[in-house]
């Protein structure tokens, strides 16, 4: 990433037009979802996200956030059908998440914020690969999925536990079969609307699928996303925690809905 970009008040959303102008484009994400305002639409065909057998390779402390990267040389992990033509290859899923459990989520339901937000990141096959893709109109598709504050989740140990090793900006770990398809929720019914990239350079090249139903997450695991650095090892320690971005001006967009 070429310039240094970040979420405090000196480097963070408020400040990012002014490296990446597009931030004030027509189509950035995360938006505020009105669910009244919704349009269902009985053309979206049923979403389907075929992720076996799960080729997780690596977990990785970026410095905004932690990502699970998947092999994506071959269709073994997949989204296709809701509002996508064609076949997109799933390449990452990280968080954004607060520094309390009132806040944290990107995109809001009648302005609504939930503790964390789930991001599965895919890229669209009629490119050569993820590079190519991620500045194309149609080269992305995101699957969004809330976590609501309740009992904890098992379903998340396995990150959980991984966090030690990936405390700091940088560090990285081996990730093997995981299955990203335990982090869903029973429902896929879904929101859909044409967005952006939630963090710099902030290319507006992703359909938005975003989850009506969230999952689970108590407030202890919460507090363990919390341990995590946005720092390098070495450094003053800083807390990864409020790295999302607040909703942005739908500028006549529509949101279709596949469920009334
Ligand atoms: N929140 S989100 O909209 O789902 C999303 C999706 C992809 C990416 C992503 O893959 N990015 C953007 C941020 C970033 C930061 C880095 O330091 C980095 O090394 C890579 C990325 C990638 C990226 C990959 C390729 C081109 C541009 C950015 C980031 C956020
Ligand atoms: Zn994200």
């Amino acid at each position: 990433m070429s310039h240094s970009w970040g979420y405090d008040a000196s480097d963070g959303p408020a400040t990012w037009a002014d490296h990446f102008p597009i931030a004030n484009g027509p189509r950035q994400s995360p938006v505020n979802i009105i669910p009244s305002q919704a349009q269902f639409d009985s053309s979206l065909k049923p979403l389907k996200l075929q992720y076996d057998p799960s080729t997780s390779k690596d977990i990785l402390n970026n410095g905004h956030t932690f990502q699970v990267s998947f092999l994506d040389e071959n269709n073994s992990a997949i989204l296709s059908g809701g509002p996508v033509t064609g076949t997109y290859r799933l390449k990452q899923f990280h968080f954004h998440w607060g520094e309390s459990d009132d806040k944290g989520s990107e995109h809001t339901v009648n302005g609504v914020k939930f503790p964390c937000e789930l991001h599965l990141v895919h890229w669209n096959t009629k490119y050569a690969n993820f590079g190519e893709a991620v500045n194309k109109p149609d080269g992305l598709a995101v699957v969004g999925v809330f976590l609501k504050i309740g009992s904890a989740n098992p379903r998340l140990q396995k990150l959980l536990d991984s966090f030690d090793s990936i405390k700091a900006k940088g560090q990285q770990t081996t990730f093997l079969n995981f299955d990203p398809k335990n982090l869903l929720p029973a429902s896929l019914n879904f929101w859909t609307y044409e967005g952006s990239l939630t963090t710099p350079p902030l290319y507006e090249s992703v359909t938005w699928i975003v989850l009506k139903d969230p999952i689970s997450v108590s407030s202890a695991q919460m507090a363990k996303f919390r341990s995590l650095l946005f720092s390098s090892a070495g450094e003053q320690p800083r807390c990864m925690c409020n790295n999302y971005r607040p909703p942005q001006p739908i500028k006549g967009r529509k949101v279709r809905s596949n469920f009334k």
